[in-house]
């Protein structure tokens, strides 16, 4: 608690502002708790960028903290381009604060002779990525949390290729912020470098949107959608993206449309919860529309809903948009003719489904850890190949390299386009899903998120992994444990013969363990957010003749089955 204390007392000095001090002074002599837990660690880069809630202090999000990123971001690009005019393009989203710091943000590298262009307001993180590129940027920042909850505010930070920032980049800019003190920030800004934006490149990223995410669908207008962006930034895009692709049919959900922080219509602003799109999947039965859209704040998750085999909204999961999107792409590149230096890519927690289609087209399949930024680095270290598509099961999916995060707007489009054309073939997005699994395979997957907050949380989930690893699970629902793989010391070992094999990816805090039948069990720690996740992955064989009601029923039990054995 002495280090704390002393750490917290740092920030009593002049540089802080009165309020920042009142509230320090406050709490060392009221609140120890509070007080350790906003000044025990320095907040980190995690999955996708900087997170963390917003208050005074060392582990929470502030303009000290993201000054001092800023601050550390703009001398390592001052010495990674020593003799360039460097230009960083900044965005933020529709949190409480995301404008006030996408302010303070500019005038820290303004103040240091970095050029800004600054968005005159909100905007999508893929239309950010876009940007980089477009105004031929060395880095971007966009002010956003995503889908966290409304407490919460962050800082993703791109590089040059419109890719979130990846190793080496990441541990030299880590360094260069951990070498200064908070005294080192310059926020004196220069406001003759900070120029506004907006018009100019949201033509070029709608223009560019349409054109990678249109496939010719027909019978567009006899095609209903339900929108909603769930408070957040895509209906700066989406709704016009979908207009200039032909789509007429269009209901957008006015309580949800307006910009707002405090998310006042949903529990969490999360597509990846069936409960965010509630209202949106009622207007649609009203209505009856064929699909509802809904995004996360930052617009790069999107969920979609589709009607079953019963005529009834369901909402489809990440891995289940992915793999028909996908397969989708792939139909499309093959009837012009592979080149045969196409890829898809996905990551290790997503369904092992997308391998088997790329096995079944002959196409390369990549996989990544956890996080879009390795999706990415992908296209960055291959630019000799084609980045088909990829996505991963939390919700997020990339069409093409136009943009380099995921990118719900064009994802968007692309669903539409998928939905539609089935609708006009006397099919459905749904029925195709299922088609899909008769040629490559019946996989189910179910994701179990476990919420622990603050230091005992973050100490219960360090415990939790540690005994997933040191009590192996040994067999599944009869099925025997065949592969453990420890991507913390990079190996995947046989359990049953020794066999180790080495895993060609940067070490993580993740184990996963596969049985005979295909079956895949991992667990990881969020890096997003204060979670525990598990993650699994079933899958059968389903014959055309075969009842896909009956089949998708054994699977749900199967997954009940290993979700009691593991206790979950
Ligand atoms: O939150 P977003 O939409 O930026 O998404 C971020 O978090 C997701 C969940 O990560 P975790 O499981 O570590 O919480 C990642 O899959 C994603 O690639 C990353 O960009
Ligand atoms: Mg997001």
């Amino acid at each position: 608690m002495d280090s704390i204390l002393s750490t917290a007392q740092t920030w009593l000095t002049d540089f802080f502002d009165s309020e920042t001090k009142k509230e320090i002074q406050h709490l060392i002599e009221n609140d120890t708790e509070e007080l350790k837990e906003r000044f025990y660690k320095d907040l980190e880069f995690g999955t996708g960028g900087m997170r963390g809630v917003m208050g005074v202090g060392t582990n929470r999000i502030n303009k000290y903290t993201l000054g001092k990123n800023t601050q550390g971001l703009g001398n390592y690009l001052k010495r990674s381009y020593p003799t360039e005019e460097i230009k960083v393009v900044i965005a933020y989203d529709c949190r409480h604060n995301s404008d006030t710091l996408a302010r303070t943000v500019s005038e820290v590298l303004s103040a240091n002779g970095i050029k800004v262009f600054l968005f005159s307001e909100l905007r999508t993180t893929p239309e950010l990525s876009f940007a980089v590129k477009h105004l031929n940027c060395h880095a971007g920042i966009v002010l956003t949390a995503s889908h966290n909850p409304p407490e919460y505010n962050g800082y993703k930070v791109y590089w040059t290729d419109g890719g979130q920032i990846v190793p080496p980049q990441d541990r030299e800019i880590i360094a260069e912020i951990n070498s200064l003190s908070f005294e080192d920030i310059n926020f004196k800004a220069n406001k003759n470098l900070i120029e506004l934006i907006d018009k100019e490149v949201d033509e070029a990223f709608f223009e560019a949107s349409v054109s990678n995410g249109s496939f010719d669908a027909k019978d567009k207008d006899n095609f209903k959608i339900v929108f909603t962006s769930l408070h957040g930034t895509s209906i700066t895009a989406i709704p016009e993206v979908l207009k200039r692709a032909g789509y007429k049919n269009v209901t957008i959900i006015e309580e949800q449309a307006k910009p707002d922080g405090a998310f006042p219509t949903v529990k969490s602003p999360n597509p990846e919860e069936p409960e965010a799109l509630a209202m949106a999947i009622k207007k649609a039965e009203e209505i009856g529309a064929d699909m509802v859209v809904g995004t996360d704040p930052d617009s790069d998750r999107l969920g979609i809903a589709v009607r079953n085999l019963e005529g009834k909204i369901e909402l489809l999961n990440g891995n289940q948009t992915m793999v028909l999107m996908t397969k989708f792409l792939l139909d499309k590149y093959k009837e012009n003719g592979f080149k045969g230096n196409e890829f898809i890519a996905t990551t290790i927690v997503s369904t092992p489904m997308m391998e088997q289609m790329a096995k079944s087209y002959g196409v390369e399949f990549k996989t990544a850890l956890t996080g879009f930024k390795w999706i990415g680095k992908m296209i960055k270290d291959f630019p000799e190949s084609t980045f088909i598509g990829g996505g991963e099961e939390s919700f997020g999916y990339m069409v093409g390299d136009f943009v380099r995060d995921k990118d719900a707007v064009t994802s968007t489009l692309l669903a539409c386009e998928i939905a539609a054309n089935a609708k006009a073939n006397g099919s459905s997005f749904y029925q195709d899903l299922i088609d899909a699994y008769v040629d490559f395979g019946f996989y189910k997957e179910k994701l179990i998120s476990l919420t622990k907050k603050g230091i005992s949380g973050a100490e219960e989930i360090k415990q939790m992994l540690i005994d997933f690893k040191e009590n192996p699970v040994e067999s599944v629902q009869g099925s025997k444990v065949i592969w453990i793989e420890d991507y913390n010391t990079s190996t995947a070992k046989n359990a049953q013969t020794g066999e180790e094999k080495a895993i060609d990816l940067p070490k993580s805090n993740v184990l996963i363990y596969e049985t005979e039948d295909g079956t895949r069990i991992a667990a990881r720690p969020s890096g997003t957010e204060p979670k525990v996740k598990f993650y699994i992955s079933t899958n059968t064989t389903l014959e055309k003749s075969e009842d896909y009601k009956s089949v998708n029923l054994q699977l749900e039990t199967k997954i009940d089955g290993i979700l009691s054995e593991l206790n979950l």
